[in-house]
């Protein structure tokens, strides 16, 4: 991976703009410089020869070129700030939504990987830093290389021998900066890590903060938090203690290159081998290549340690996402054949086969652990089986688009997520083109119309974090109303664990019976009583399947299926698996 695909998160081109922009903005710069070098010299010329009298008309006309060369340089500079500013923050805006757009393809066994909080640092954090490297670093850079490179070229042509002091300790600037950049990666490196576990650990104290207050665990907690805080601290002293010697000692090479060349100025102006003129021509530029020379540097050092974060981005930007191409056929038969599969190493599920022929309901249960959610995350392809296939209408659904794939599907999950928007605007994530009577028709159905023109704005009410809040039941009905809405001829139901008011739970009895009404069914039921009458209910245990069929039939076969029945309808048909 290269520097500039890194720094531009894999989008070189978007420095071409802001690059081309700033140069031409510094070369306009070089006028004015050179017509008061001009100036310097129609003043000093009468001291030099004492018979030439001043020219004044030719110095007024080096004012007027001083006055236009403002307007070039206002002229040019408007568009090189437009590019950095803009470009630079668009760029990184696109590169965001390229990058969210991206997880969302990956698998969700890659994400689980990865921290959230490294995410989001990547997403916000990172992308800053390359807005502020492709806004200011490297144009900046580049462009204050433009002056000194112009310099040189003229300086030697004007005399060589004081333009070979000027510049004689840049070599040494530039080799300091570059033979320590091995370094300044190193600790740049873990600077980087020493962020991005500060922020881990602060995502993680926010929002776990109900469990820590609830166990009184503030203290453990936000040691591991003030830790992080100490560690990151510690590296970014590292870093700026190492990065400092290392500019300071460039920026002391290119002073002592100044030093050098005024000392054989002044000796070569008492020889009487250099002019006066020349010599303050030499002294005008080399004062003012100084500053560019300076920031170059800088800049340089501050560009190494962004591209580290530019590397992370474009590394998680180059990692395959989910393939497959096929769409999915018009048969909604699902089946898993020979399926194993687990989230790390540890097995979840081994060797399972089931068949949910279309239009059949399904129920899985078994206790806790058991694979039974996994079964419908594989059927919905958020991850893929180590071996054996998940096919629908025959065909192996890891040919499939994966999108076109969850299109064919609702999910009901257990804990539901309710976007910071509207009641309307939740349920439309169901199907965004549908009209306002399509979506109350659906929540009509999952009955939710009434509670929910109780709600303040109806409809129109701001729920999730700083809106209005709902209660799980309610929740849970909103999230049926999506999948209503959806219509899509396989829903997935992943039971709620959580005990409801008898009154809700009747509610969501309703709504789930209109929902899977006439399509394939797949539930896992905690609650055996809800399933009583699937076509068939698949037992796990530990990640195999050890009975199936119907209630009765599994009645009789006085097993795992039989026992959890019994126990439930002891606890009077609410108690878990
Ligand atoms: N994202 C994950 N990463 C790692 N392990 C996981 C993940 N999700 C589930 N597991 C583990 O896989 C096993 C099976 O989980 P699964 O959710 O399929 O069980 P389940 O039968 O649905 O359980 P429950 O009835 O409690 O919901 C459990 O041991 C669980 O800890």
């Amino acid at each position: 991976m290269s520097v500039l695909n890194n720094i531009t998160a894999d989008n070189p081109r978007s420095l071409i703009k802001p690059v081309f922009y700033t140069t031409t903005a510094n070369l306009a710069g070089v006028i004015p410089f050179m017509l008061l070098v001009g100036a310097a010299k129609l003043i000093f010329n009468p001291f030099v020869h004492p018979d030439l009298p001043l020219d004044t008309a030719r110095l007024w006309w080096v004012c007027g070129g001083l006055a236009v060369s403002l307007i070039l340089l206002f002229v040019c500079e408007i568009p090189a700030y437009r590019a950095q500013y803009r470009d630079a923050y668009s760029a990184a805006a696109d590169g965001r939504s390229l990058l969210a757009e991206h997880l969302r393809k990956l698998s969700l066994g890659y994400l689980n990987k990865r921290d959230p909080g490294e995410l989001s640092n990547m997403l916000v954090g990172d992308f800053a830093m390359l807005e502020h490297g492709i806004s200011h670093l490297v144009p900046q850079m580049i462009g204050a290389a433009v002056m000194p490179v112009l310099a040189l070229i003229g300086l030697f042509f004007l005399d060589w021998r004081l333009a070979l002091c000027l510049f004689a300790a840049l070599p040494v600037a530039i080799l300091l900066v570059l033979l320590t950049s091995g370094i300044q990666r190193k600790l740049g490196k873990r600077h980087m890590r020493a962020k991005i576990e500060a922020s881990n650990r602060l995502q993680e104290y926010l929002n776990g903060i109900r469990v820590i207050k609830a166990y009184n665990l503030t203290g453990v907690r936000f040691a591991r938090l003030e830790r992080s805080f100490r560690e990151l601290m510690r590296q970014s002293i590292r870093l700026e203690g190492m990065l400092g010697p290392i500019v300071i000692g460039a920026v002391t090479c290119i002073r002592a290159g100044l030093t050098l060349m005024v000392m054989a100025g002044v000796h070569l102006l008492l020889v009487g081998s250099l002019d006066v003129v020349t010599f303050v021509a030499f002294l005008i530029i080399g004062t003012r290549i100084f500053d560019p020379l300076t920031t170059a540097l800088a800049g340089y050092a501050e560009i190494r340690y962004l591209e580290q974060a530019g590397e992370r981005i474009v590394r998680l930007l180059r990692e395959p996402i989910m393939q497959g191409e096929r769409q999915p056929p018009a048969d909604h038969d699902v089946e898993l054949k020979q399926v194993t599969f687990g989230y790390r190493d540890q097995p979840v599920l081994r060797n399972v086969s089931v068949s949910m022929p279309a239009g059949s309901f399904t129920a899985l249960v078994g206790p806790s652990g058991s694979g039974k959610s996994t079964i419908l995350r594989l059927i919905a392809r958020f991850y893929d089986p180590e071996k054996g296939t998940v096919t629908m209408g025959g065909e192996d659904i890891q040919a499939m688009d994966p999108e076109a794939l969850l299109r064919k599907v609702s999910m009901v999950f257990q804990d539901v997520y309710l976007f910071q928007d509207t009641i309307e605007g939740n349920i439309r994530f169901g199907r965004s083109d549908a009209t306002r009577e399509e979506i109350e028709e659906a929540a009509r159905l999952a009955c939710c119309h009434d509670f929910i023109l109780k709600l303040p704005n109806g409809y129109d009410t701001r729920v999730g974090e700083g809106g209005s809040t709902l209660s799980g039941g309610e929740k849970q009905r909103i999230s049926i109303a999506r999948a209503i809405l959806k219509n899509a001829p396989i829903i997935l139901l992943d039971e709620a664990t959580a005990s409801l008011d008898p009154e809700n739970e009747a509610e969501i009895q309703k709504a789930i019976d209109r929902l899977v009404r006439g399509r394939t069914v797949i539930v896992v039921a905690h609650r055996l009583k809800t399933v009583q009458n699937a076509d068939r209910i698949v037992v796990l245990d530990q990640g195999r399947i050890v009975e199936q069929g119907r209630h009765d039939e599994l009645l009789t076969y006085n097993s795992l299926y039989a026992r959890l029945w019994r126990r439930q309808q002891d606890a009077g048909g609410t108690a878990d698996d």
